[in-house]
């Protein structure tokens, strides 16, 4: 069923007040602040997702790198995206993946795409620790894409001052200290960029309802900020109703989701909600999500008790067997991120033990 027909939509919200309005107390709030926060948090209580408006800067920078990777993944030979294959060290978790390398759910989505992640240098102390999932970007040569990689870096900058503000934002409405989630990503967030193409060619199968550019899932983290094309094809379940309804593409404006690690984080008041994408448009899509998420050593807190089984997340088996494995009750990012990540590429498995999650 369409949003429309069902009658409901996920909200936009302005954020510019979080992004201008950095006072430390709420005496001096201006007085836009708090309906921002008080609208942010409504929305993903009740849909885990939100449309913000107001980032001019964001959007700029998402433009300036999803160019390059629009042409990068569209125009470019399988052979000269295969130079920059995640294959490659693929213990660092990057590069180009092709048309059928990832799963959902265990079944083969109908994209390819890149994935990039905090830029390692070769010196720094996680790589001579071996840490998987830490490494460097794998870029096409210079001369081809000038200026790509300083564009990934402006991004990601860009991309943790939103999320940041978002979470500061969540945490006044919840009338917690407005920091309340900041100890989650010191020292460093743990980010990860994906560009994915849904090429049009793959629609059918897709129209015939059973395969998916993405199948249903929950995203892991904290948030997720989405840059989509104007082709649309994202759905998002509504949990009051069970419907599922479309999130199309909104002008000058970002879809940002609420992950598991935020729905444990806030005791289940943010839901982290399912959500899929078809792309039966006849055009290519390009989409290009940024997973704002806990440093790598986070601890993540037990999920409170009284509520466990609701608050885990769609795989909240994971979480809970982890948790019970744990000697503590807590977990650290570095658990969840790579008991999930083993089932999405399980040929590129980052850590062999913890496959059998
Ligand atoms: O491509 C999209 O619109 C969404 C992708 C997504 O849900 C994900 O990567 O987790
Ligand atoms: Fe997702």
């Amino acid at each position: 069923m369409s949003s429309a027909a069902s009658g409901h939509n996920v909200p936009v919200v302005d954020v510019s007040p979080l992004i201008h309005d950095s006072s430390s107390s709420s005496s001096s709030f201006s007085p836009t602040l708090r309906p921002c926060c008080d609208a942010l948090l409504h929305a993903l209580e009740e849909f885990g997702f939100v449309y913000v408006t107001g980032v001019p800067s964001v959007i700029a920078a998402s433009d300036a790198l999803i160019a390059p990777s629009q042409h990068l993944l569209t125009k470019q030979s399988r052979p000269y995206k295969e130079q920059i294959s995640m294959k490659i060290r693929p213990r660092e978790w990057r590069g180009w993946f092709g048309v059928g390398d990832e799963l959902t759910n265990g079944v083969a989505d109908l994209k390819e795409g890149l994935y990039f992640g905090v830029e390692h240098d070769a010196s720094c102390e996680q790589i001579k620790k071996g840490l998987p999932m830490h490494g460097q970007n794998k870029l096409p040569p210079e001369h081809d894409y000038p200026n790509m990689r300083k564009a990934l870096a402006t991004y990601f900058t860009e991309a943790e001052a939103l999320g940041a503000a978002i979470l500061r934002g969540v945490a006044i409405a919840l009338g917690l200290d407005e920091t309340h989630f900041t100890p989650l990503f010191e020292p460093t967030p743990f980010s990860l960029l994906r560009v994915f193409h849904y090429p049009a060619e793959l629609q059918e199968e897709q129209a015939a309802g059973s395969r998916w550019g993405v199948a249903e899932h929950t995203d892991y983290g904290m948030l997720t900020l989405l840059h989509q094309d104007d082709v649309g094809g994202l759905e998002v379940k509504h949990r009051a109703t069970g419907t599922w309804i479309d999130a199309p593409p909104i002008k000058d404006t970002l879809v940002v989701n609420v992950g598991d690690a935020l729905q444990v984080a806030t005791g289940g008041r943010c839901i982290s909600t399912p959500h899929r994408v078809r792309n039966v448009s006849g055009t290519s899509r390009i989409s290009m999500p940024f997973f704002y998420d806990p440093s790598f050593e986070a601890r993540l807190p037990p999920p409170p008790p009284h509520a466990a089984s609701s608050i885990i997340g769609f795989d909240g088996s994971i979480y809970a067997k982890l948790h019970a494995a744990s000697e503590d009750g807590s977990i650290t990012w570095r658990d969840y991120i790579t008991a999930k990540t083993s089932k999405v590429f399980p040929h590129l498995a980052v850590e062999r033990d913890t496959t059998d999650v």
